[in-house]
């Protein structure tokens, strides 16, 4: 459990805003940090990083104390064990992958994780390149292999994938939830796209002015928002029944189950495993097999 208490001033675009977070994650929970722009997603981030100190704090990691304010604790980026991983590409150009995996390597500590991490991310082809020959989508698979090369517990994400297009965006998504449950993290991320916090999230919360406005289920989220337009969400069929009067299909989207309402049609048509598409508009969800 991460238990967060944190209090900072802030200088908004529109005046002096205060952070005032109390959050508590469960260990290996996948939580999604959503809010408009000048919220304070980003400081969130770097406060749980040690890039930033707040006036007042307090996070508590299982039975470590990164931060107390109260009693002068503060502990440095490079004593928390936690991975970043940040829109802009962040490797160093005049390494190769693997160097730029290994230049993350703590004292003394053990190469296998490079290896793991090669193979977990499928970087195998591309360890003796350099980040300027990389897609945008190669260069995030790198920064996000970086980013666990120490084994942390806590992954902070703010918005990793936002530069790539959207046939990349999914393809990381996936590494990102294979990682999550492979090293058994705890991961926020910071994202601003609702089928992407569908996906990957247990949980997202909204910032709203430095504080957190309404918490709330993926599923409701994305509900919520799709008024404005109709989502594509692909995933596998689980379990075909009946529900009530009708029948319903029960579809796995990255952690996440949706029940669609479905017809006598479906239920021949479809069995579990088959590959399906969900689309989803303000009033209604159509199964469509891929
Ligand atoms: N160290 C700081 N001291 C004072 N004000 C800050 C500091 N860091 C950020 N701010 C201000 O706090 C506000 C919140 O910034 P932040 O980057 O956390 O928002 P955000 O929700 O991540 O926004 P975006 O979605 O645009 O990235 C901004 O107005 C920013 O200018």
């Amino acid at each position: 459990m991460i238990q967060t208490s944190l209090r900072k001033a802030l200088h908004a675009a529109t005046g002096p805003m205060t952070l005032d977070i109390q959050l508590d994650i469960l260990t290996g929970e996948f939580l999604a940090i959503t809010g408009a722009s000048g919220s304070g997603k980003t400081t969130l981030l770097r406060l749980m990083a040690g890039l930033e100190k707040p006036e007042e704090g307090r996070i508590l990691v299982d039975d470590t104390v990164w931060l107390d304010s109260a009693r002068g604790i503060q502990l440095p980026i490079q004593e928390r064990k936690v991975g970043l991983v940040f829109q802009e590409y962040a490797l160093f150009p005049n390494m190769t992958v693997r160097e730029n995996l290994e230049y993350g390597l703590g004292k003394g500590q053990s190469k296998v994780i490079i290896d793991e991490l090669i193979g977990i991310t499928e970087l195998e082809q591309l360890l003796g390149r350099y980040p300027a020959k990389l897609s945008g989508g190669q260069q995030q698979r790198v920064a996000l292999a970086r980013a666990l090369v120490r084994r942390p517990k806590l992954l902070l994400l703010d918005e990793p994938l936002s530069a790539l297009d959207n046939r990349m965006r999914e393809r990381l998504q996936n590494y990102i939830l294979k990682v999550h449950q492979a090293f058994s993290l705890t991961t926020l991320l910071v994202s601003h796209d609702h089928r992407e916090i569908f996906k990957l999230a247990d949980r997202v919360i909204s910032l709203r002015q430095g504080k957190i406005s309404q918490p709330d289920l993926p599923e409701t989220v994305r509900y919520a928002n799709v008024s404005d337009g109709t989502f594509r969400l692909s995933g596998e069929v689980l379990q075909l029944e009946e529900a009530g009067s009708g029948f319903s299909v029960s579809v796995l989207i990255g952690t996440n189950v949706l029940r669609v309402p479905a017809t006598m049609e479906d239920l021949r048509r479809l069995q579990p495993g088959d590959r399906v598409e969900v689309l989803v508009d303000a009033q209604h969800a159509m199964l469509i097999k891929a």
